[in-house]
């Protein structure tokens, strides 16, 4: 077992002692002890709850038990908050800051909303803290939720794969855990301190830890069902709640579930170090969100090289789709989330590829014509021989049968002929002719595709063959799309001020080509909040989004300044055209890519940098372009200093390019079969000049 005792607290933001007889909304401890649940303790004040801790630890410890101390109140805060409070993306640096601020005295008198108050001061736009017991005091903090564009994410990761919890930002009203969590935290600190504690994820980095006294978050929310089944119906909620939730992840370690539910490293350090996780949400099929500076240039760096572009993309993302199984005959499309094995060798035993007849190639050296006589019986695909073929005998056997032991050879039935009971053909015939030997093909135990693989129809045959009628494949990768401009309308009418957004339905329809899930976002008009709101909803839903229009640094250009506001976004100037301006940014731990607004620039973006980006998100392969190279049919002087992509198709074996270069013109995108690359360098074409060309098809259009 992994710890002998567990404990679990409902802590309490209580400004006073609570009732002298047990009652609700005040502290409870109960714990599991060696498989024995004891009877909760009810604590009037947080100072009486932290010396019963500091008694149960000294009786553990001098047992040399390992001890588990669960509290229902957030360690840490939305990514962001950290650095903007101590310029240290870590939780535990919000709690040396808290603990070197809060009183909090021992019947329950503190400093909570002055903390709250000077944190909210302390950052942009009036700070995230909000709600109070006093509409009259802490003017830094909002009575209501009044607040305006704070920048920093509404919930953690954990609370959003949580259902019930609560941000932390709200101190007050029913079931509000920020005040808990301003107070608990600074006890927690000097628990920390006082025992040498490990707090779990921060001190072990997401690692299972190995101390003799942990404190983690937990959330007895997740064990409501149990709660409610627990059978004792007068009981205080307060109560139950720690009863069945110690009782519980005291069994989880019993059973071994704890340690899996323990190792989270896999979700990178913004969880690790600075969001912190509630104890017993599960991991998989959890992506790892992304730093906000995950798309971050060198300094200095003002254009950037379609290569570096790609190698730098490439560079900063990782698999964010969890697994899942699927059966074999759906899953053309998807990308293989572990190596696929052979689980038989194909063929599994040697067969004939012919019919005709088999027999030992001893008995048919020698003479010119071979004459053998025939064992009653044949072998046919899926029934073998049953008997033993003498060394001198041949067997009727048809294609696929497998070859009977004594024999190795087979003779097409064309090239013989038959007289009664015997055969007779010419010699000459090399041995193991006409038989498919065992495992030619593929062995058992072999790699067949590997991990990362997209599976079209021939790898389903392979699979198939190699025995598996399920296999392991990644999540669809859900990707949202939002078009954004006050002049884009999905209701346009003739004779409309507005135009109809074209870049929505290709997105969408790109995405569902490359096998991903797409999340229509709308349209948001140019103002801040609106791309706000559904940057929000595309995080919350999706595991990418992506964007058109505001890419650029203009007045109107709302998606830049929504992610710069939040201080997550990164402009890459791009050496290309069209696309030059490719906005990237995280949101609530999601990559943002945001595209040119205009179609072309649009659409060359989305399959240059954001394919190979969201295959990668995806767990697939990094595709790599070859290009066919062709001669031109067009005559164009290119200068140097950017990577060019043209309009193309492919006629009488020439590539011809759309007349307009502009990218607006949406026209030349439907007329294309393909694009032309025209590399870096100054280059001057004439109909002849050898060009690179890629076909639609070599997108994934
Ligand atoms: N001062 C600068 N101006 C511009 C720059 C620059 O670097 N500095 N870059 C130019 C280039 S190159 C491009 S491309 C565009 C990119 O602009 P934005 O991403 O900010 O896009 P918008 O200004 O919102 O729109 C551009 C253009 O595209 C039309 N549009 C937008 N969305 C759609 C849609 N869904 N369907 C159809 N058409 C759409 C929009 O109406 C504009 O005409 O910036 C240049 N300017
Ligand atoms: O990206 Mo812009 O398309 O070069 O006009």
């Amino acid at each position: 077992m992994m710890f002998d005792s567990v404990v679990a607290v409902d802590w309490s933001a209580r400004s006073t002692p609570s009732l002298a007889g047990p009652c609700r909304d005040a502290i409870w401890i109960g714990r599991t002890c060696d498989g024995v649940d004891e009877a909760p303790l009810y604590c009037r004040t947080r100072a009486e709850a932290m010396a019963q801790l500091l008694r149960m630890v000294e009786r553990d410890r001098a047992a040399g038990r390992r001890v588990l101390i669960g509290f229902d109140f957030a360690f840490g805060w939305p990514q962001g908050f950290a650095a903007a409070v101590t310029g240290q993306a870590r939780a535990l640096a919000v709690w040396d800051h808290l603990a070197a601020r809060i009183v909090d005295a021992a019947d329950n008198a503190n400093n909570r909303y002055d903390v709250a108050e000077a944190l909210n001061a302390g950052l942009s736009h009036g700070g995230p803290f909000w709600a109070k017991s006093h509409r009259d005091r802490w003017a830094a903090i909002p009575y209501a939720d009044t607040r305006t564009d704070h920048g920093l994410p509404e919930r953690r990761m954990v609370e959003r794969r949580a259902k019930g919890t609560k941000p932390v930002w709200q101190l007050a009203g029913a079931g509000s855990v920020g005040s808990q969590s301003l107070l608990g935290v600074a006890r927690l600190h000097a628990l920390r301190k006082a025992i040498g504690a490990q707090v779990w994820p921060f001190d072990t980095d997401g690692a299972v830890p190995d101390g003799d006294v942990v404190l983690a978050e937990i959330y007895p929310g997740l064990f409501r069902e149990q709660i409610a089944a627990s059978g004792e119906s007068d009981e205080i909620p307060d109560r139950a709640q720690v009863r069945v939730t110690a009782a519980h992840l005291a069994g989880l370690g019993r059973i071994g579930v704890l340690a899996e539910l323990m190792d989270i490293r896999a979700l990178g350090d913004v969880i690790t170090q600075e969001e912190g996780w509630i104890l017993g949400v599960p991991v998989t099929g959890t992506a790892p969100r992304l730093r906000n500076d995950c798309f971050a240039l060198p300094p200095g760096v003002h254009w950037t090289p379609v290569a570096t572009a790609l190698e730098r993309l490439r560079g900063s993302l990782t698999t964010v789709v969890g697994t899942e199984t699927v059966a074999l005959r759906s899953a053309g499309g998807r990308v293989l989330a572990q190596d696929a094995v052979a689980r038989r060798s194909n063929p599994s035993v040697a067969n004939a590829a012919v019919d005709g007849y088999a027999f030992a190639w001893r008995a048919a050296e020698g003479d010119a014509t071979i004459t053998l006589p025939l064992t009653p019986g044949r072998a046919a695909a899926g029934v073998p021989f049953a008997g033993v073929v003498p060394p001198d005998s041949a067997l009727r056997i048809l294609t696929g049968a497998a070859v009977p032991e004594a024999c190795d050879t087979v003779i097409m039935e064309e090239d013989t002929s038959r007289t009664g009971n015997t055969i007779s053909f010419e010699s000459g015939l090399r041995p193991g002719a006409n038989v498919r030997q065992s495992a030619e093909d593929f062995a058992q135990g072999s790699v067949l595709l590997p991990a990362g693989h997209r599976l079209r129809a021939p790898d389903l045959a392979l699979l198939a063959a190699g025995g598996p009628g399920q296999v392991a494949v990644r999540r669809k990768l859900r990707v949202a799309v939002l078009s954004t401009g006050d002049e884009l309308s999905d209701r346009w009418q003739p004779g409309d001020a507005t135009l109809p957004d074209a870049n929505r339905p290709m997105l969408i329809d790109l995405l569902q080509r490359w096998n991903m899930e797409a999340v229509d976002l709308g349209i948001a008009g140019d103002c801040r909040e609106d791309v706000r709101a559904a940057l929000d909803a595309g995080a919350a839903q999706a595991d990418a989004v992506l964007t058109t229009g505001g890419a650029s640094a203009g007045d109107e250009d709302h998606v830049s300044a929504t992610l710069r506001a939040a201080n997550a976004l990164q402009t890459w100037r791009i050496a290309i055209k069209p696309g030059r301006p490719l906005a990237l940014g995280v949101w609530g731990g999601v990559p943002v890519f945001g595209l040119p607004g205009n179609p072309v620039a649009a659409l060359v973006c989305a399959v240059i940098f954001v394919r190979p980006a969201l295959l990668t998100l995806a767990g697939a392969d990094w595709p790599v372009l070859t290009g066919t190279t062709l001669p031109a049919a067009f005559t164009k002087r290119k200068k140097a200093g950017r990577r060019e992509f043209l309009r193309a198709r492919v006629r009488e074996g020439r590539v011809e390019v759309y007349p307009s270069e502009g990218s607006g013109r949406i026209a030349g995108l439907s007329w294309a079969e393909g694009l032309c690359e025209l590399p870096d360098g100054a280059f001057d074409i004439s109909p002849g000049t050898p060009v690179t060309y890629h076909a639609w098809s070599s997108f994934g259009i």
